[in-house]
């Protein structure tokens, strides 16, 4: 797709936040009683998400204006006699979240994936059935995985540092035992702030998980969740492209965006500042405008998906930006700090990828011409929103990416002022 842009203006309603979209879902998938879980943005991975619930007996209606879909869920999952075909298609979050609720729901699962998720990590849950004595049997290597077997109530124990998901695909899990368990990490979790959402979001349909010291977590077992109606909130990771794009030429306004969020990918405000951006908060909306900026040293463990589109932005401001604790961006839908190196390189761009970081040199000037997606939807948005600071239009191939998260990403494109055609 040809990408160009002279300059960004207009204001855009972000899409909802696909993190609080799965929780919400699931949570409303194991109440007793019918729920409704508004303003969700439809995307591929909420689609994963919804797919494997009904494949479990969960009854979901869906109504849409167009954009926005409201769900009605009836809560409760059934017993199959065959094996329930499960498919995650691309959504890590998929994927870790249902494969302990579809152990607990008593049914023989095969989970399948496709694109980098079978080469996403399971060895935490590998290593926890192994230890319940649940039957599991991976296809060339991971999937597809079938598994069968009974999770008891204990002590779950797992590595902080690989993925915040397998936390809570447990903490989602855990009450609904017999017993009370814990939950204990090796070493300090990273993406923490999604773990808030996920207790957030439980808290929401009334489910207790105590915080224990040196993170660790107390579950009483027993206990349900509570149906209701649930708003899903805007997507702070989908505005860092919108943001970072004002800040690097014109003005950019985000609506939608909650203020008290406890999304990790909030950070990008005050990142955006820390690095010299004019940023305007006001209630739920955030306007980005043209900004001098300067390099900075940002420990991104925390909001790993912003990754790319900082990298991006650093090439634009004065200075060295430092990515650091960086090393689990490498396991997304692709090698995240690899696949922004190589391609910022080809646009003039002086970064350096080590194992766990990248560091920028700027500011350059980016030449344009061919750039690629690597398959992954945070790579396209990050390249395509640096189509105003490329001095010929940008050709990124595998636009389609977007899909995953955010299938309204080219029309915001062009509501913001740039122009897409496809090329022949
Ligand atoms: O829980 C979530 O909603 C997510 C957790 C993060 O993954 P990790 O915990 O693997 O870093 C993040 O990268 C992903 O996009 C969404
Ligand atoms: C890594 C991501 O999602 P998931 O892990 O759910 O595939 C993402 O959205 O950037």
């Amino acid at each position: 797709m040809e990408l160009t842009a002279n300059t960004w203006d207009g204001a855009i309603r972000v899409p909802s936040s696909k993190s609080m979209g799965h929780r919400h879902l699931i949570c409303a998938a194991l109440s007793r009683g019918t729920s409704t879980v508004q303003g969700v943005s439809p995307s591929q991975d909420i689609e994963a998400t919804l797919r494997i619930l009904q494949a479990l007996g969960v009854r979901i209606h869906t109504d849409t204006d167009g954009t926005h879909c409201t769900y009605t869920v009836t809560g409760g999952m059934r017993s199959f006699a065959d094996t329930v075909l499960c498919d995650a298609g691309e959504s890590g979050s998929t994927l870790r979240f249902l494969l302990p609720l579809a152990v607990w729901s008593g049914n023989t699962t095969r989970f399948i994936g496709r694109g980098r998720l079978p080469e996403r990590p399971l060895q935490p849950y590998y290593s926890i059935f192994q230890a319940q004595h649940i039957a599991f049997h991976r296809e060339n290597g991971s999937l597809p995985l079938t598994v069968h077997g009974v999770f008891h109530p204990g002590t779950y124990v797992l590595p902080g540092n690989m993925s915040s998901q397998f936390f809570s695909g447990l903490l989602f899990m855990l009450p609904l035992l017999r017993g009370n368990s814990e939950l204990r990490s090796t070493t300090p979790i990273e993406s923490a702030g999604y773990l808030a959402l996920t207790l957030d979001c439980l808290a929401a349909h009334g489910i207790e998980v105590q915080r224990q010291a040196e993170d660790g977590y107390f579950i009483r077992g027993e206990q349900s969740y509570r149906a209701g109606s649930y708003t899903v909130e805007g997507d702070y990771s989908q505005a860092a492209f919108w943001l970072v794009a004002g800040t690097l030429q014109g003005r950019v306004v985000c609506k939608g965006l909650q203020p008290r969020s406890r999304q990790g990918d909030k950070a990008i405000i005050s990142l955006l500042q820390a690095m010299g951006a004019n940023l305007h908060v006001v209630g739920d909306t955030v306007r980005a405008e043209t900004s001098s900026l300067h390099g900075i040293a940002a420990d991104v463990a925390d909001c790993p998906d912003l990754v790319p589109v900082l990298a991006a932005l650093a090439t634009q401001a004065q200075g060295v930006t430092y990515l650091y604790h960086a090393a689990r961006v490498r396991l997304k839908e692709c090698d995240r700090l690899h696949a922004m190196t190589v391609e910022l390189q080809k646009l003039g761009a002086h970064i350096e990828e080590t194992p766990d970081s990248l560091r920028i040199v700027g500011k350059t000037s980016l030449r344009g011409g061919r750039v690629y997606a690597w398959r992954d939807h945070r790579i396209a948005m990050a390249l395509a929103v640096l189509a105003a600071s490329c001095e010929t239009p940008l050709q990124l191939e595998g636009a389609e990416a977007v899909q995953k998260s955010y299938p309204q990403f080219w029309q915001d494109f062009q509501t913001l002022g740039g122009s897409c055609r496809q090329e022949a």
